[in-house]
């Protein structure tokens, strides 16, 4: 198991964030975390990371039991990408030198690389279609590149577990697109880390994410098969309003949704 959460609950200022959550990832899943502005997704992954524990409830990860291992040596086998990392990472750097700091888990980079771990970070970054940006300041980057750079960095670690926390925010169509794409790629390779998607748009729910969470106001609403969650009215009950997906070629899309209550017997249709 690579991650199980047993009826986590999780407390800060008199308010429950995550309520009696219980969730298991297996080996070889993928897993796409969806949920409204503050329904508690990154408290979720806060969690699994290990920089928050739970109130109540157990945390296993990677087979470790929160309470009885070091946390800080479990996070070196997690990859983490999201906007604040982004906003923490040091712009004068090299895009190359900002892969390599992955292997060491730290912001800069202070140790000395070996001369195989320059070249793996060289091709990771060929790998995602940035060869051309190596030698490129990070902050002289565009948004589609950086995000690109941010999860060939969470690579470097060979991490058995991947979190990509929103990872295509204020990416244009064809950023995203290339973004989703390597996303697919990484996940289809033998030796694919597990992968933990959180987004809040069904048209990112890229075909290797077959297990699905919706979380809202902090308590799973659904968990399972994501063919089997992101229906029309399994989404219509999840966001009180209707709405229509359809599934082609093994991805996502919204064709309609309408903002006003439902009527009765609202005929919110099945639709796959
Ligand atoms: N340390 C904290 N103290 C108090 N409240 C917190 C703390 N951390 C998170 N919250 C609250 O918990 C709720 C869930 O926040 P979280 O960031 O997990 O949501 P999210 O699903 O990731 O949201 P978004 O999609 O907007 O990123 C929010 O209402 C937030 O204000």
């Amino acid at each position: 198991m690579v991650i199980e959460l047993s009826h986590v609950s999780w407390k800060r200022e008199e308010q429950w964030i995550l309520q009696d959550v219980s969730w298991r990832v297996k080996a070889g899943e993928h897993w796409c975390l969806v949920g409204l502005n503050g329904s508690g997704k990154t408290t979720l992954l806060r969690l699994v990371n290990g920089y928050i524990w739970p109130t109540s409830g157990s945390v296993r990860v990677l087979g470790r039991l929160f309470g009885e291992t070091d946390v800080r040596a479990l996070r070196k086998e997690i990859g983490w990408v999201s906007s604040s990392l982004l906003q923490q990472l040091h712009g004068h750097e090299t895009a190359e030198r900002i892969v390599l700091s992955g292997k060491y888990a730290s912001i800069g980079l202070y140790d000395q690389p070996t001369p195989a771990e320059w070249e793996k970070a060289r091709s990771l970054l060929e790998m995602f279609g940035c060869g051309n940006l190596i030698q490129r300041k990070y902050d002289t980057l565009s948004q589609g590149e950086r995000q690109r750079v941010l999860i060939a960095r969470a690579l470097m670690a060979d991490p058995a577990l991947l979190i990509l926390d929103e990872p295509c925010v204020g990416l244009d169509l064809l950023a995203r697109e290339q973004v989703l794409r390597m996303i697919e790629g990484i996940a289809t390779q033998p030796d694919a880390p597990t992968l933990i998607y959180v987004t809040h748009y069904i048209e990112e729910v890229m075909p290797c994410f077959s297990k699905t969470l919706l979380l809202k106001q902090g308590c799973v609403h659904t968990q399972g098969q994501t063919s089997e969650v992101l229906t029309s009215s399994g989404l219509s009950r999840f966001f009180g309003v209707p709405l229509e997906v359809s599934r082609r070629q093994g991805r996502y899309w919204l064709d309609h949704m309408s903002l006003e209550p439902f009527a009765t017997g609202n005929g919110m249709g099945e639709k796959r």
